[in-house]
Order: structure tokens, then sequence, then C-alpha cells
């Protein structure tokens, strides 16, 4: 193993040994009830079975026959998530012809942020995590499950799904994943005529015939963005089947995958011989293998959150050290957009996750020895599924990129260091995505221009006031304040300014979206201007220096000046009210810091 991918695994163990082992203890007492439906009386039990067909009453009725949840996150509006309105009925047959049964524990929200990005909807979106992972145990809670099946793939769904389904550490549970859209037009001609639109130089039905060519079918987006993060993560953790991830919906291979998936979780039951609990799938390395895998690809920086979050809720306390510790020792191995021309279904093409995992294994930095859904040892990852003469089999995957410039190999990275960098300063903790900001850009030093809002932006460029070297510093953006949106719609007016040749930044204690890369951005700032953080005084023309090479956050104005300044108001009417935001005021409030995870779950920091 890679001294420091051991180091850092070594002290996240240590750190969490005593919460790791209560996490474990808690598991084993649910295990220990053995079949869950057991628990419940009569009553319970008829009411749960009441709508089945009669086979699945008689099969529910035994306490011999596996019986699976599916939790979904069905809806028409993430043309990710569009393919699994028929998936339920699938996997209720295959759970059949293994001789278990299947049924529809919880239909679970999901935001897509591509439709609330810029909009109100958005400032629900973080939060809509902390509702999903309360979904997912409303329907797991009923005890009527052996195991489960979590069909979730964008941004906040496989995190809620999965801190959810970790409180049910007990039951063995496989993801199930749809697939990424066809290739539309490149994301970097969308990107082009965004700036273009930005600049008004091409009007709004040329922007939306751009746009609709890009997102044009169901399928998740084809950019290297959160949701495809997820994926990567999710089958180096070991949590889907080996080369699942990157199947188009309209594969042959995509429903033989899913059927196989729900065969797979009915043998992974403590009915069987291969009982594989998820909250043992999920532990100190494979936690530390998705990590890597998302270093090593420039994933996005949403994940340093929902790794944290769901870390936590399996008893595993991770934080931005190691991320950054990690990233030191991790070379950049992919590039996808944002971080690259190339889209998913290229790096799928060009070897895909069976290559990136032997790179990974080869170099000893992702742990073999550990528990997947598909058996012991990771190895099994650097297979890929194929259709021959009729079934599914795994085959060795390839050893040779078929394209370099989207997938490379340890001995040619793209770069010697992990696209993600830990900044640290005097304006507190943030992250920022190195792997996709020019070289030239990876040092800013420029005075601020502080705005509240993303939406001040279009009216400052268009006064043309932004056309100088400066760093856009956007405030009471963090969780407890609006919800932490995504201000994704400051990419093209600052992408426009960076191709100008001015030297710009971003500075804010929001985020961005995983689709936004090339203007340097230090992100998730720790604290928030809520929570006393300094980025509340910093005023118009204080310079700021960010220096991702060397980590360095910087406010360069004088201490006894800031001791002298009173923080900014951070207003926060006009996030309170309107598009259900009232409804979520307790929950805004109770999440933690964003290297915590932003996570509303801080009980089960008590618990264990
Ligand atoms: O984190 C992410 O990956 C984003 O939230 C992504 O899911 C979102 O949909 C982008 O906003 C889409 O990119 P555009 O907004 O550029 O289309
Ligand atoms: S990737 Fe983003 S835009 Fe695409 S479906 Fe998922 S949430 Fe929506």
């Amino acid at each position: 193993m890679h001294s420091v991918v051991q180091a850092v695994t070594d002290r996240i163990i240590a750190r969490s040994q005593q919460s790791r082992s209560s996490y474990l203890s808690a598991l084993n007492d649910a295990k220990a009830q053995g079949v869950h439906r057991s628990a419940l009386s009569c009553g319970n039990l008829a009411h749960g079975f009441a709508a089945c067909q009669p086979v699945e009453k008689d099969s529910l009725r035994q306490l011999t026959k596996a019986n699976i949840g599916i939790v979904t996150a069905f809806n028409d509006m993430l043309s990710a998530h569009q393919p699994y309105e028929t998936y339920p009925n699938m996997l209720k047959q295959a759970c059949m012809d293994v001789g278990s049964v299947a049924q529809v524990a919880a239909g679970v929200p999901a935001m897509c942020d591509g439709v609330t990005q810029g909009q109100p909807g958005m400032e629900l979106s973080l939060l809509s995590r902390e509702v999903i992972a309360m979904s997912t145990a409303v329907g797991l809670s009923h005890n009527m499950f052996d195991g489960a099946l979590l069909l979730g793939i964008c941004d906040k769904i496989v995190p809620g799904l999965l801190i959810g389904a970790l409180s049910f550490g007990h039951l063995p549970m496989l993801f199930v994943p749809a697939g990424p859209m066809k290739s539309g037009i490149p994301n970097k001609e969308k990107a082009r005529i965004r700036q273009q639109f930005a600049q008004g130089q091409v009007d709004r039905a040329a922007l939306l015939e751009a746009e609709s060519k890009s997102y044009h079918s169901a399928g998740t987006c084809t950019f290297y963005g959160t949701a495809n993060s997820n994926q990567l993560m999710l089958e180096v953790m070991g949590l889907q089947l080996p080369g699942s991830s990157f199947v188009n919906p309209d594969d042959p291979l995509r429903d033989e995958l899913s059927k196989m998936a729900a065969k797979q979780v009915c043998r992974l039951t403590s009915m069987g011989t291969q009982y594989t609990p998820i909250g043992e799938v999920v532990n100190e390395k494979s936690v530390v293998n998705g990590i890597v895998a998302l270093l090593a690809t420039g994933g996005s920086t949403n994940l340093t959150m929902h790794i944290v979050a769901i870390a936590r809720a399996a008893g595993i306390i991770v934080n931005w050290d190691d991320f950054s510790d990690l990233s030191a020792a991790v070379p950049l191995l992919a590039r996808v957009y944002p971080n690259g021309h190339a889209d998913i279904n290229h790096f799928h093409a060009a070897g895909g996750m069976a290559l990136l995992v032997k790179e990974l294994l080869d170099g000893g930095l992702i742990h073999e020895d550990v528990n997947t859904v598909a058996g012991y040892g990771l190895r099994r990852y650097t297979q890929e599924p194929r259709m021959i003469d009729g079934e599914l089999k795994w085959v060795d995957g390839v050893t040779e990129s078929l394209d370099k410039e989207v997938l490379t190999h340890l001995d040619t990275p793209f770069q010697s260091n992990g696209g993600l960098t830990l900044l640290k300063g005097n304006l507190g903790r943030a992250v920022i995505k190195v792997s996709a900001v020019p070289a030239g850009n990876r040092i800013i030093e420029a005075p601020a221009v502080v705005i509240n809002d993303q939406n001040e932006i279009d009216e400052l460029f268009k006064s043309g006031s932004l056309d100088r070297d400066c760093v856009v510093v956007v405030k009471g953006q963090g969780p407890k304040a609006n919800g932490m949106p995504e201000l994704h719609k400051l990419t093209p007016f600052l992408g426009t300014l960076q191709d100008k040749g001015f030297r710009v930044a971003l500075v804010t204690d929001g985020r961005m979206s995983g689709a936004s890369g090339k203007v340097p951005a230090a992100i998730h700032l720790t604290p928030e201007a809520l929570d006393g953080g300094l980025i509340a005084k910093v005023q118009d023309g204080d310079v700021i220096r960010i220096d991702a090479t060397t980590g360095e956050l910087t406010l360069l104005v004088d201490e006894k000046t800031l001791a002298n300044r009173t923080a900014g108001i951070v207003d926060l009417h006009h996030s309170a009210y309107g598009m259900g935001r009232e409804l979520f005021g307790a929950l805004r409030r109770s999440l933690s810091s964003p290297e915590t995870g932003a996570r509303s779950t801080s009980a089960i920091d008590e618990l264990y």
C-alpha cells in the first residue's frame, strides 16, 4: 500500500475506534434479531403483505424466504432517474426467480439540481439529502425486509439513500444504477454558447437549442459532476456491481445488470451463506477507496461533504485533512468535463471503471481487502460485464487505455496530485477543485468584490465593473444561512472574465456544482458568515490571496482594521419564505459545518 494511503487509513481507524465499534455493536444487535418480520405481530405482518399476490403472501408467511425492500427515487424531473419508472416490477420478478420476494418500501424525493440551478428551489437541494435519508429510514422501518435495493444516482440522492441505509447497516443492500444518457453536443460547446449568451452575443433561442442538444434524453447527464462522481464512488466502494455505473439505459446489458443486482442481494441476506451487511461493506478502507477514486478523477467538490456525512453514518470520522493528504499522494488519471473535453461515455469507452480500479490497485492507492456486494476483494472490479451467449458474465477489463487523453496510467498521470486541495488561512478552511483550473490561474491575489446573492453578478458584469483582476466574494451562502445552494450561475460570467485574461477567483461559504470548473473557487468556506466567519467582514477592495499550490487562503487586511470592523449583516429574508423554504427552517439551522458534512444527523454523534 502507498504509505500515505495507509497512514490516512490508520488514522481514520484510530480516530473512529470508539464510534465505529458502537456502530458495529448496534449492527450486530439488529442482526441478532434474525428474520426481521418475525418481530412483527400477525396484524403488522398482515398489513405488510395485504396487497401482495397470493404466492408472495405464502413466501412472506414463511420466515425462510427473503423479502427485499426497494427504495426508489423515481420521478420525471431527473433524466437520470426517469428510467427507474419500470424497475420495481422487473426487480420483483428477478427476486421471485430466485425464490424471494420484493416490495417497494419507499419512494424518496429527488431534486434535479439542473432544474433548480440558479433558482430558489436550489436552496432546498442540500437539505433534501437529509430528507432522503429520513425517507429511506421511514420505508425500511417497516422492518419487513432482509435486504434492500437502492435506486438513486444524482447529487443528494445517493448520499441521502446511503446515510439512511446505514441506519439499517445489518441488512445487505445494493445500489441499482440506470446509466448515463448517450453523448449530445460536447459539454465544452454548451459552455461556449452559455458564455456567448452571458455576453449578449446569442439569443435565448440559440441557448435553449444548445442546452436541449446537451441534455436530450433519459439517463444521467454526461459531464463528470456530482451524479457521475457518486456512481464512481459507489462502484469503488463495492456498493454496486462491477462495471455497472456507466452502461447506457438502452443497452441490453442494463436490465441484465439490474436483475442481477436483485438476485445478488437475495444471496447476501442472513438467510444465505454469504451474509454481507451494508454496514460492513462501508468501512474505513472502503471510505478511503471512495475518496482516492474521487481524487484520482477530479470528482465533484460536493463529495467533500457527502463522503464525510456518509462515513459518519457508519461511525467513521473523516475530515478535510484526510482529503488533502490523500490528494497530495493520488495522481490525476482522468480528464472528463469539466476537467477536460471528454464526457463520461468517453471515459467508459476508454477503459472506464475496470481500468481505473486496476491502476489504483496496482499502485497500492486503494485497498483490495474489502467486502463488496460482488464478494470479498476489490480485484473483481477490474472486470466488466458482457453478454456472452445470451448470459451476463464478467470478463477482464482492458489493461491499456483506449484513449490516453481521457483515462491515463499511473506512469503518465495528468497531474502528480489529485483534483482537490484544502485551503487554509485567516478566512477559515475551504476546498478548491484544481483539476479543472488552468495551471496559470491557481495563484490569484486581487481586490474583493463582495455580493450577497449570485444574481447580482449579471448587472455587475454588464456594467463592466468586473473587467479587471478581482476576487468575487459571495457571503451568506452557508448551510445555516440559506441551505448552501450551488452558485453555478456565476460560472459563465467568471469564465468569460478569465478568458478575457483577467485574473479572477471566487470565495464563498456556499458551494459550486460538480460541473463547475475552470475558475479557481474557494468554496465550502468554514466557518460560514452566519457562524461568525471572517468572510462576513470582507469589504469591496480588500485584497484576497488564493494559492491553490500551497493551500493558502488569506484576507490581506491587518488585524487591527478587522477588529474595528463590524460583520456585514447576512440578510436572509428572501431565503426564509417561498418555494417551500419556510418548511425547512429548523432543518437548516440544525446543519453542521461543511467540513463535518453539513449534517442534520448530529444525533448520530451521541449514538456512535
Ligand atoms: O453537482 C452537480 O453535478 C450539479 O448540481 C449538477 O447535478 C447540476 O445539474 C448542474 O447544474 C448541471 O450543470 P448545468 O447547470 O451546467 O447544466
Ligand atoms: S446530473 Fe444533475 S442535471 Fe442531470 S439529472 Fe442528475 S441532478 Fe439533474
